[in-house]
């Protein structure tokens, strides 16, 4: 009587739990815009809250019928909550696997009530069918992914994992308990089950949760550090991730060089062919610089039409080969952008630690100053920066020379 009473209060406890996940993910999936998964596991949750009311109160209607229904809804609801999981990695979703498992299910169990009485049978169907689909989202989240969010899908994984191979074990009890001549029914296995479900259900909730919680700040932190047309970093953030890295290339005493990019006559293409085309001149400015990129190598837009590459390891020399190419790779395909026959090219002045030190201000000082001699020199070219104190000396004159071409569109 007394493991009876248990038995109750823990599924009573289990429904609530399940319960009020399901209502904490309706409210999250309701402000989550497109949801991605979010709603799926919402519907799974309540699936799964009904799939428990009617298991436990088995009195509110017939006992083999809710046995039946509880058994397909809580298929329902983990096929429900394995779509989420697809969903939530941009993965395909076939809607109506879970519905057919369900029927299924649904069958087999109403063969084993009502053609062959087995709860031996019953128990390794629902134990089979309840723990594929928990290792079936296992399988989704146990996977490489980037950081944070790869501790939020170990986490949930290894929740659904755990809940799979215990559901698993219960299947097995309803397999060898006649050969072992173990109570399938035995009062212990419920309590345990019921237990095992409620942690299972908490820590499935709450992983989903945190999925969500990490990919927003993933998607946070890419808006602050990147530019929203071309994709690069910003300019805050390629300060911080370019100083960043100097500082260990100068622990390594490693070289490092920078090249300062900017198109020619932007404004002049902006003006013939309208802003859109020119945003998708920049856009195509990038992919080509991004082709002569290293995998290390770090791109940021600086202003406008202004671009900054670090290419760490190379000397001011090496690099310059690389700045020619990217100039070159520009001029040679620039004919048709949006459709419009765009002529577009760029000037580059290029900068190394061995002249000005492994510090970006300094770095992005000279780099400039070369950039504006090629300005003045006529554009479409590449400037190295050779004396260390050039930059400083040499940039108003050359800043003064550039406008004036500028002003007179040589
Ligand atoms: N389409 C588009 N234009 C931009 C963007 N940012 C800046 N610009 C434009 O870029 C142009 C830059 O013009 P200028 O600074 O005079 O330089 P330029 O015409 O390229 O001349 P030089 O640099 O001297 O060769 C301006 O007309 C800006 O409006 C952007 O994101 N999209």
């Amino acid at each position: 009587m007394q493991t009876d009473m248990n038995t109750f209060s823990l599924a009573l406890a289990l429904v609530l739990v399940t319960l009020v996940m399901t209502l904490v993910l309706i409210m999250a999936a309701w402000h989550s815009g497109s949801g991605q998964g979010l709603r799926h596991w919402a519907l799974g949750n309540l699936a799964l809250t009904m799939g428990l009311v009617l298991d436990i109160g088995q009195g509110l209607l017939h006992h083999n019928i809710s046995q039946i229904l509880a058994a397909g809804l809580m298929v329902l609801g983990l096929g429900v909550i394995w779509l989420g999981v697809r969903a939530f990695k941009g993965l395909s979703q076939p809607q109506a696997g879970p519905i057919l498992l369900a029927l299924l299910m649904v069958l087999v169990l109403g063969y084993f009530h009502y053609v062959h009485d087995s709860v031996a049978a019953r128990l390794t169907a629902t134990g089979l069918c309840l723990g594929g689909l928990c290792l079936l989202s296992a399988r989704e989240l146990l996977v490489a992914a980037a950081t944070p969010l790869r501790r939020a899908y170990w986490f949930t994984g290894g929740i659904m994992l755990l809940s799979g191979l215990g559901l698993l074990a219960r299947a097995a009890t309803g397999l060898l308990g006649p050969l072992l001549q173990i109570d399938v029914s035995d009062e212990i296995i419920q309590p345990v089950t019921l237990l095992g479900v409620m942690v299972g259900q908490i820590g499935m909730a709450g992983g989903f949760i945190l999925m969500t919680h990490y990919r927003t700040i993933m998607a946070l932190q890419q808006l602050s550090e990147h530019d929203a047309l071309t994709g690069t970093l910003n300019r805050r953030s390629m300060h911080d991730q370019a100083q960043c890295r100097l500082d260990v290339l100068r622990q390594q005493g490693q070289p490092a060089t920078l090249i300062m990019i900017d198109a020619d006559h932007f404004k002049r293409i902006n003006d013939e062919f309208g802003h859109q085309t020119g945003d998708a001149v920049l856009c195509h400015l990038v992919t080509r610089i991004r082709l002569h990129m290293r995998s290390n190598d770090l791109l940021g837009r600086f202003g406008g039409e202004e671009f900054v590459v670090l290419l760490p390891g190379l000397n001011a020399k090496t690099a310059a080969d690389v700045a020619e190419r990217i100039r070159l790779a520009v001029n040679n395909h620039s004919d048709h952008i949006s459709d419009q026959p765009v002529m577009l090219s760029i000037s580059l002045g290029v900068a190394g630690t061995d002249l000005q030190g492994h510090d970006y201000t300094a770095l992005v000082a000279a780099a400039d100053a070369a950039l504006y001699r090629a300005k003045a020199l006529g554009r479409n070219r590449v400037e190295v920066c050779t004396e260390a104190d050039a930059p400083q000396r040499d940039k108003m004159a050359l800043r003064l020379l550039s406008q004036f071409r500028h002003n007179l569109d040589v």
